[in-house]
């Protein structure tokens, strides 16, 4: 019978009190053992489970990732310590030369990472895997607070993704276009005071357009004016640089004191944007991504960080590349000229007008795309690819964008060259009148006094390997939005200004060739002179 039940029974009889109080004591001494060995076998139980469970994980990780070709794993500890030595998109490289479009490689005994070459198998991936690496929600998380856009899995980030792509898209699109002249105004009138004679270091002028640029657009002209906008811009650089850092610790530290004084930082910052936001409400009514009741500002400060970042590289980039094929950017000049003296509200440059502007900042991006790798995961299902691959849930998925982006076979054979007429297509008009040379070092010319070149850009999207900005469910939302502001921001910079390479520019001496894309500058100063003076 059940100890409990004979406790109750026994319970009504008063004469055997003593008797009773012995039975009582060894009833809650018996039921005391009975519930330890309960919990115990529960805890065993689970336990066992747990293990077998994660056991069976391993194992059909290993049966699967051992289906995929690649190299095999020098030790028990994968690749891993070979890859902190060698360069990632080397190793890919070479595997991929060896095993082919899809390839593995164990960074652990519980970690497969496996990397796609092939364009149509990437974009069957980048549609089909929907979630992304937890690490980079945790890194967001840690620096910015809860955000419904940078988030892992595809469920957080569906609807703000939608009613983000709708808003950039179509009501700021308006003022990516109009911004950028007061933008300009303003970053130039900066340098102006800081450097007198026009110099500037392309990484820092670079990031901070970016920061203006994108805080303009989103916030309207309050940003402009904004006391502690430089504060914010330096904050915001210090916070993000070492958020990687602290959220790769499976346990956080809370004894370490750095990690205390980096979340006193992640606060100061968010005190900023409260202020920037409320600042900003004053003049503005905002719905959709500044409509803090519903919005956290986790989403806005992760939106400047991950816009400051890949804006400004993609600036920098473009300054690079105009300083080193000078031709083009006398040719985007005259295109800005010719839009301008085109267009009847003259202060509203129409980027549609400017092919080779547009095409070059496609070209930019191609050669130097923002990150090495597009990351993707799939967190609880195992995937099979058209080819027949299965990649095992929990394996990291990567487009190694380098060789992507420069493979031959996608791009032809001057896929190393920084060529923006790729991305334009010629239409020939029969011209006497007007003899403008349109072609670039490397192209055939025309003969003069008897044809205009004129180009319309195609669509860079049509290339199933062109991705600097993703492509799938987890695709880039800004891409139409950033492309627009860009072109506003360079229209408004190369209208009043010629950009030329410092001379106390320093290049990386094994590379000479201007046209090498992997030209790197150690150092790099820009000069700023203007086109009246
Ligand atoms: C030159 C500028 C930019 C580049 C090159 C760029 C590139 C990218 C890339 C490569 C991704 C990952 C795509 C993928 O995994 O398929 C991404 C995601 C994203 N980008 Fe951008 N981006 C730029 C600017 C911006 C700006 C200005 C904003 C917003 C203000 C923005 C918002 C986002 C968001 C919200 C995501 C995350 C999408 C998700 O995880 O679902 N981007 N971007």
């Amino acid at each position: 019978m059940n100890p409990f039940l004979c406790f109750v029974l026994q319970a009504w009889n008063p004469p055997a009190a003593c008797e009773f109080s012995r039975e009582t004591s060894r009833f809650l001494r018996d039921y005391a053992v009975w519930e330890i060995n309960a919990f115990l076998w529960i805890s065993l139980l689970t336990v066992t489970y747990f293990l077998t469970h994660k056991l069976f994980k391993f194992f059909k990780l290993w049966n699967q990732g051992s289906k995929i070709p690649g190299p095999p794993s020098p030790s028990f500890y994968g690749h891993f310590s070979s890859l902190s030595n060698q360069n990632l998109t080397e190793v890919l490289s070479d595997s991929h030369g060896e095993y082919g479009s899809v390839v593995k490689l164990w960074l652990s005994p519980k970690q497969l990472l496996v990397s796609i070459k092939e364009p149509d198998v990437i974009r069957e991936m980048l549609w089909k895997f929907k979630d992304k690496l937890p690490l980079t929600e945790k890194a967001f998380d840690l620096a910015f607070g809860q955000s419904t856009l940078f988030a892992s899995s595809f469920d957080k980030v569906e609807k703000r993704r939608e009613s983000l792509t709708s808003e950039l898209n179509v009501k700021l699109l308006d003022r990516a276009n109009l911004i950028p002249t007061k933008a300009v105004e303003r970053i130039l009138a900066e340098r102006h005071q800081n450097m007198p004679k026009g110099h500037a270091d392309r990484k820092m002028a670079s990031q901070h357009m970016a920061f203006t640029l994108l805080g303009a657009t989103i916030f309207g002209d309050t940003f402009l004016a904004w006391s502690k906008a430089t504060i914010y811009e330096e904050l915001l650089m210090t916070v993000t640089k070492d958020a990687c850092f602290w959220a790769s610790y499976s346990v956080t530290p809370f004894w370490d004191r750095g990690f205390w004084r980096y979340r006193r930082l992640c606060t100061k910052l968010k005190c900023l944007t409260k202020d920037l936001v409320q600042q900003c409400s004053k003049n503005y009514k905002f719905n959709g991504h500044l409509n803090v009741r519903d919005e956290p500002y986790g989403n806005i400060m992760g939106m400047l960080f991950h816009g400051c970042l890949t804006t400004g590289g993609l600036i920098s980039n473009m300054l690079m590349r105009l300083v080193t094929h000078p031709e083009i950017q006398h040719k985007i000049y005259t295109e800005i000229i010719m839009a301008r003296e085109g267009s009847e509200d003259k202060d509203q440059p129409v980027a549609e007008k400017m092919p080779l502007l547009l095409a070059t900042i496609y070209e930019s991006a191609r050669v130097m795309p923002a990150g090495p790798l597009l990351q993707r995961c799939s967190l609880q299902h195992d995937l099979r690819l058209k080819s027949g691959i299965i990649v095992p849930a929990g394996a990291i998925v990567v487009v190694p964008m380098q060789l992507v982006q420069m493979d031959d076979s996608s791009w032809g054979n001057d896929a190393g060259k920084f060529n923006p007429y790729r991305f334009l297509s010629e239409t020939e008009k029969i011209s006497a009148s007007l003899n403008k040379d349109t072609s670039i070092a490397g192209h055939a010319e025309e003969p003069k006094g008897q044809r205009k070149s004129s180009f319309v850009l195609n669509d860079p999207n049509e290339n199933a390997a062109f991705l600097p900005f993703g492509s799938g469910t987890r695709a880039c939302v800004c891409q139409k939005f950033v492309i627009q502001g860009i072109a506003s921001l360079f229209a408004s910079l190369l209208e009043q200004y010629e950009v030329r390479l410092g001379t106390g520019s320093k290049t990386n001496s094994k590379l000479t060739s201007t046209d090498s894309i992997s030209q790197d500058f150690l150092s790099s100063e820009l000069v700023f002179v203007g086109r009246t003076s």
